[in-house]
């Protein structure tokens, strides 16, 4: 047969008629157009479908009361105060998204160089955690563990000699990780690709009790030119030393992702992460096939911002290059995506019926 799926062709050999009813016309017995007619014939052939059940919303969060900063390279993205994002929360709610992200813009004075703001049970993300949490408790709260927005250098580890120290700073995420879900946190996601993390967080969080705390790992994580904006937006653009290209993945790999993915499932993740999203589908669509788990994309800081620019300049349709992009991810094999555009996706999907 000519073709593996779908209408045998060699079967369709039917009388189909000499000479066409219109003049021109093609002698086609397939045309593909037929199921793109009308709006209403399109949906019933459609094969994915993006819902706000399929939206995680990252937030900034900043020292203060009643505060809203922008971000130059996100632009329509704030950093938050407490009490705003809690306001935030609230349209999350309204908006029927199931999930926040937090992250910590920590003020200057309390960065060092071991992070050791990270654990501190009362720092700006444990204190959203509890104030989102006590207004809001069906909402889902996913807090991100590495020590980039604590350190004084903006690296996700601690470093001797120039060196990130794996062990070392898994210690220390394993307990930024326990005052995280202390405070309320559903979700724990460590970004920071150290390896062994995720079996260490586990143990920690069953040792204490919290058996049901999810763990979402950012398994696939390559080292990105597209997270830019987001180290302004946690300030550590300026300060970060070199780069993180000794723990986030090489960009040209595939085959390790399955691997770094495999090892975050055999030590307990609930859920994996591909990041970031639109230059990396190929990825997604890999993990998802090989490991049917529950498959998340982030759609980082700088694939919005090229999105928010093209469409500010009028250069593009922000409105649809926005859903377009965020539906691309549900065809390629994604459960949900963490996307700044959410509130706004949410906004559309809602108007939208
Ligand atoms: N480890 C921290 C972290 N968690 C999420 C992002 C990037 C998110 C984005 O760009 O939107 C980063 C930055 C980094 O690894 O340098
Ligand atoms: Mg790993």
């Amino acid at each position: 047969m000519a073709i593996k799926y779908g209408r045998p062709i060699e079967l369709r050999e039917v009388a189909r008629g000499t000479g066409a009813v219109v003049p021109h016309a093609l002698d086609l017995t397939v045309r593909p157009r037929r199921n793109r007619k009308a709006e209403w014939a399109r949906r019933m052939v459609r094969e994915n479908v993006l819902t706000t059940d399929d939206l995680i919303w990252p937030l900034f969060l900043i020292d203060g009361n009643n505060k809203r900063e922008q971000i130059a390279s996100m632009p329509g993205v704030e950093r938050l105060s407490v009490d705003q994002a809690v306001v935030e929360a609230e349209r999350a709610m309204k908006l029927t998204i199931p999930c926040l992200a937090l992250f910590p813009y920590t003020d200057p004075s309390l960065r060092d160089e071991e992070g050791s703001e990270a654990t501190n049970p009362n720092n700006l993300v444990c204190q959203a955690v509890r104030a989102i949490k006590k207004e809001f408790p069906d909402l889902g709260i996913l807090c991100d563990v590495a020590l980039d927005p604590f350190t004084s250098h903006g690296h996700d580890g601690l470093i001797a000699d120039g060196k990130i120290l794996n062990d070392e700073t898994v210690a220390v995420l394993v307990r930024q990780a326990l005052v995280q879900a202390e405070a309320g946190c559903d979700i724990i996601a460590p970004s920071d690709m150290m390896d062994g993390r995720v079996a260490a967080i586990r143990e920690a969080l069953d040792r204490t009790g919290l058996l049901d705390v999810q763990i979402m790992a950012y398994a696939a994580k390559y080292a990105s030119a597209f997270y830019g904006p987001f180290r302004d937006a946690i300030g550590s653009a300026k300060t970060l030393t070199g780069d993180k290209r000794t723990y986030q993945m090489d960009s040209a790999n595939t085959d390790e992702a399955l691997r770094e993915v495999e090892l975050d499932i055999s030590e307990g993740a609930d859920m994996v992460m591909v990041k970031p999203g639109m230059p990396y589908l190929d990825v997604l669509r890999r993990v998802k096939d090989t490991f049917a788990m529950p498959t998340f994309a982030y759609q980082v800081s700088g694939e919005y911002a090229m999105i928010a620019a093209a469409a500010n300049n009028g250069w593009l349709d922000g409105d649809r290059a926005m859903m377009e992009s965020l539906l691309a991810f549900k065809r390629a094999g994604a459960d949900g995506v963490l996307s700044y555009f959410a509130p706004k996706a949410a906004e559309k999907l809602r108007s939208q019926g």
